[in-house]
């Protein structure tokens, strides 16, 4: 069985140009359970990914598996799985085929190939032409990519985009599985409510820095009071809001404000001279959470 180590970002950066991509990122995702790397896109978590893999170089500080960077590690394969992209498959291989390929590449036993292809639920379609093969099975071969070298660490890039309820029932199961294994799972998506029910932890970043972290429990601020307003002019009561410093994100029935009293927001909304057509309190759930939490976060 694969003994997870932990994934640590110690201060790390990335600059491209004038943009900061990512900006002093500091935290630790824990083997046993299933990390959610949470953030708007743009947010900066594919190019967190690329540095954590050794794809790009950081502009300061250090992405490390168990305190070693990917391009140290001895036997990278068997440490870290990694989908960062929906992979590209040859259409005319058989999934066997192709997994056979990258084993034999990788220096990997064979038998791997159909032990893979058998935990994420493919046996039975092995010897089929991957071209006719559907976003779901494409993405379970893609998984089953990841674990041919049986590694306690799994790294994924939206993994859930694009997957049908089905798939999506399937691949919450498949990752809290791989966490009860002992391994480490890190699994990104611009929606909590897409990783919502298959993370323990959840990792958040706004415009390249980190806004929170913590068990996925630590989201839920229902002690926390905000306002719902809306406006026959939205624009105009988004700017007043921001000039009188209130953080606010789109929510639903209007923009989700971090404040206690909607006779607060009654007021800002009177002297700025915009009409207000919604105005109430609302208890957050786990997404206005997260939505909020993503408004607010720095400037790059
Ligand atoms: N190679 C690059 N050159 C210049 N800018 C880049 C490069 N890669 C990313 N960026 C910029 O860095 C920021 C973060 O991008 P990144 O792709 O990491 O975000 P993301 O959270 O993964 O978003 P998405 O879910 O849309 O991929 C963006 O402003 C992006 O335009």
């Amino acid at each position: 069985m694969p003994i997870g180590v932990p994934i640590e970002f110690a201060g790390v950066s990335k600059r491209f140009g004038a943009v900061a991509a990512v900006n002093d990122l500091s935290f630790t995702v824990e083997p046993g359970r299933v990390t959610g790397f949470l953030g708007p896109n743009g947010a900066g978590k594919t190019t967190s990914l690329r540095m954590l893999l050794g794809l790009v170089r950081p502009s300061s500080g250090t992405a490390t598996f168990g305190g070693v960077p990917y391009r140290q590690l001895s036997n990278p394969l068997t440490t870290v799985g990694a989908a960062l992209e929906a992979a590209s498959f040859h259409p005319g291989r058989t999934a066997r085929h192709h997994l056979g390929v990258y084993a034999a590449a990788a220096g990997l036993d064979k038998a791997r190939v159909d032990i893979v292809l058998g935990k994420v639920g493919l046996s039975e379609y092995a010897d089929r032409r991957v071209g006719g093969y559907s976003l779901g099975m494409r993405q379970r071969l893609g998984l089953a990519g990841t674990l041919l070298g049986d590694p306690g660490v799994l790294v994924l890039d939206e993994p859930i985009n694009g997957l049908d309820p089905e798939g999506i029932k399937w691949i919450r199961l498949f990752l809290r599985e791989l966490a009860a294994e002992g391994r480490t799972v890190l699994v990104s998506s611009h929606l909590l409510s897409e990783v919502q029910q298959s993370v323990d932890d959840v990792v958040i970043i706004a415009k390249g820095q980190l806004v929170h972290r913590g068990p996925l429990s630590s989201l839920d601020t229902e002690q926390v009071p905000h306002v719902i307003v809306n406006s026959p002019t939205p624009e105009a009561l988004a700017a007043a809001l921001t000039a009188a410093g209130l953080s606010h994100a789109p929510a639903r029935a209007g923009l989700l404000v971090a404040a206690g009293d909607p006779a607060q927001i009654g007021h800002i909304a009177f002297a700025a001279g915009v009409e207000i057509s919604v105005l109430h309190r609302q208890e957050t759930g786990l997404e206005d959470s997260f939505l909020s939490l993503v408004a607010g976060g720095g400037e790059r």
